[in-house]
């Protein structure tokens, strides 16, 4: 459903993404994978409509969105949930996930907030909570309860698990694998490459900006020395 095509995007002078093409089939999980500064965050923000891209073409169900407005990509059934956590501080938790809802783009209302309670039951205890009295887990939960609100076909998970405790973790995979389950597309950037191998089917490593290895998870996760290569694993 997400085809991204020779994207390249700079910042001034910086040229960081050289020539990107990733696919996320319709229901497909698909890793993002390389070290720090690689790019993997700056081709999220390219094809959700933050940075302008200098070239290349962002296709959702094979339309050119290119250069959408966030909100435009949104509402197209994309769930983002960034790096460092998108949340209202202010508003209670409540607040926070009440204003997300909206139906699918085919009317479907398979996340509700029953749901997403029913998933996230530290959340259900804090309802009445700011957004900014919650812990580092806690607000990831409620970033990636928010993207489940407007019900998404793919969703976009930007280091969810950075930071966190092994226990908030582990629950973090357990939900990225019940939503995988439900049929969503979800793009993953996740340090932990095994966990991320072991959570989808296809996968990509970035390295300076180019996709340098690309094919299903399982044949990169057997192939160590090139990984090694390229994550200094
Ligand atoms: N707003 C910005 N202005 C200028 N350069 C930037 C900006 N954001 C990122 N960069 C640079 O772009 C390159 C790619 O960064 P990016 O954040 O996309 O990498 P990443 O693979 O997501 O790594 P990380 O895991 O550290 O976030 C890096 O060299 C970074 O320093």
């Amino acid at each position: 459903m997400l085809k991204i095509e020779s994207l390249n995007t700079y910042y001034g002078d910086s040229h960081i993404l050289r020539g990107v093409d990733v696919q996320v089939p319709a229901a497909t999980a698909v890793g993002l994978l390389g070290r720090n500064g690689m790019g993997k965050t700056t081709l999220i923000r390219s094809l959700m409509g933050y940075v302008k891209p200098a070239s290349g073409r962002v296709l959702v169900d094979g339309k050119d969105v290119t250069g959408w407005a966030p909100e435009k990509m949104a509402r197209l059934g994309i769930g983002y949930v960034p790096e460092g956590r998108g949340i209202f501080p202010n508003l209670s938790v409540r607040e926070n996930l009440v204003m997300a809802e909206r139906p699918g783009l085919d009317g479907r209302k398979a996340w509700t907030f029953e749901r997403v309670m029913h998933t996230f039951p530290r959340l259900a205890e804090r309802l009445g909570h700011g957004g900014q009295q919650l812990s580092g887990g806690e607000q990831q939960m409620l970033s990636i309860g928010r993207a489940l609100m407007t019900n998404p076909r793919l969703m976009i998970l930007d280091e969810a698990t950075e930071g966190l405790a092994p226990l908030i973790v582990a629950e973090i995979w357990r939900v990225i694998g019940e939503i995988r389950a439900t049929g969503i597309a979800t793009l993953i950037v996740d340090r932990d490459y095994r966990k991320v191998l072991g959570h989808t089917e296809q996968a990509v490593v970035m390295q300076k900006g180019r996709i340098e290895l690309a094919g299903t998870s399982a044949a990169l996760a057997a192939d160590t020395s090139r990984l090694g290569e390229f994550l200094g694993v």
